[in-house]
């Protein structure tokens, strides 16, 4: 059984369509990232599945229930725009939170604090922004759900911050949890997240493993001669989007899928030098930003 999965999620304001027919199935045990430009409905999605807005249309089921007061307490959650009472210190803050679910433990909340290297005796509104974020994030542990959903959880983080943080989520997961995170850093994505889901204009516009998307995306190879050769002799090659002369000795090819004949091609010729460029996350993200434009 997945912990989420929607059917057809659509979310309206007024004109406005923040998302638009959405199946999202996450598993048990992943991390699952959702990446997406400013105003893709991310904030819209967490917030559906967290049940603080209702859908437009379609359903979603946690846990294979329905949202309740009890499903609720198996769920952590950070908001985009968490909001703390200044006049509270950290520990005041998840003490009242402890509360508010009756999980007056606030054992895991601790830990989590000393790891991100978190003050919990400081009010709040000392707190910098790093350090609210941090406080957020503790909150959403606190009380050992089953299940987080974090808006944008590296915002503000430091690197050395962030690196813990991604380790705990790691531990998390390994010990049976599962999260939903949305993100604007594909560095962090690329890296904590097992699976990956672009929202682009409130469609999802694809769903997959990093691996397996880096494995599909376009890379560039550029070949250097050791005699002039014309970009032409690389056309129409399997998997050759487009070849460019960069120089009368060098050519770039666009190349989607396996290079043995693009290869085998350059290799009729002195070859004297290959380099590859691998795609990372941010070139996945922009194509398919581009591509969804040119569709508008
Ligand atoms: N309360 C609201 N009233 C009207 N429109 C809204 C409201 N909340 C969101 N929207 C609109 O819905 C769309 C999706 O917004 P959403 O906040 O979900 O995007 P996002 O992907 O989280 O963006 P960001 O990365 O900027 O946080 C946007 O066009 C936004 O303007």
């Amino acid at each position: 059984m997945n912990v989420i999965s929607t059917r057809q999620l659509s979310k309206s304001y007024g004109t406005t369509v923040a998302l638009r027919d959405l199946d999202l199935e996450v598993r048990p045990g992943e991390v699952y990232g959702l990446l997406g430009p400013n105003g893709a409905g991310k904030t819209t999605t967490l917030r559906l599945l967290i049940d603080v807005i209702r859908p437009t249309r379609g359903s979603i089921r946690l846990f294979g229930a329905h949202m309740s007061p009890r499903l609720r307490g198996r769920i952590g959650y950070l908001p985009g725009d968490l909001v703390l009472y200044d006049r509270l210190t950290g520990a005041d803050y998840l003490g009242f939170c402890g509360a508010l679910r009756e999980h007056p433990d606030l054992s895991e909340a601790l830990r989590l604090a000393k790891r991100l290297d978190l003050d919990l005796d400081r009010r709040t509104d000392e707190l910098s922004k790093g350090n609210r974020q941090k406080l957020g994030i503790v909150q959403a542990f606190a009380h050992r759900p089953e299940l987080v959903i974090l808006d944008e959880p590296a915002s503000g983080l430091d690197p050395l911050a962030q690196r813990e943080f991604h380790t705990y989520l790691r531990e998390y997961v390994d010990g049976g949890g599962t999260v939903l995170f949305s993100s604007h850093v594909l560095s962090e994505v690329e890296h904590v997240a097992d699976r990956v889901g672009i929202l682009l204009a409130g469609r999802l516009v694809v769903e997959d493993t990093v691996t397996s998307l880096k494995a599909n995306a376009v890379r560039e190879l550029t070949f250097t001669f050791g005699e002039e050769v014309a970009a032409a002799s690389f056309s129409g090659i399997p998997g050759v989007q487009a070849a460019v002369q960069v120089s009368g000795t060098e050519i770039r090819c666009r190349v989607t899928g396996a290079v043995g004949e693009l290869v085998r091609t350059a290799a009729r010729f002195p070859l004297l030098n290959v380099t590859s460029h691998e795609p990372d996350l941010e070139d996945i993200f922009v194509h398919y930003t581009e591509e969804h434009s040119d569709d508008d």
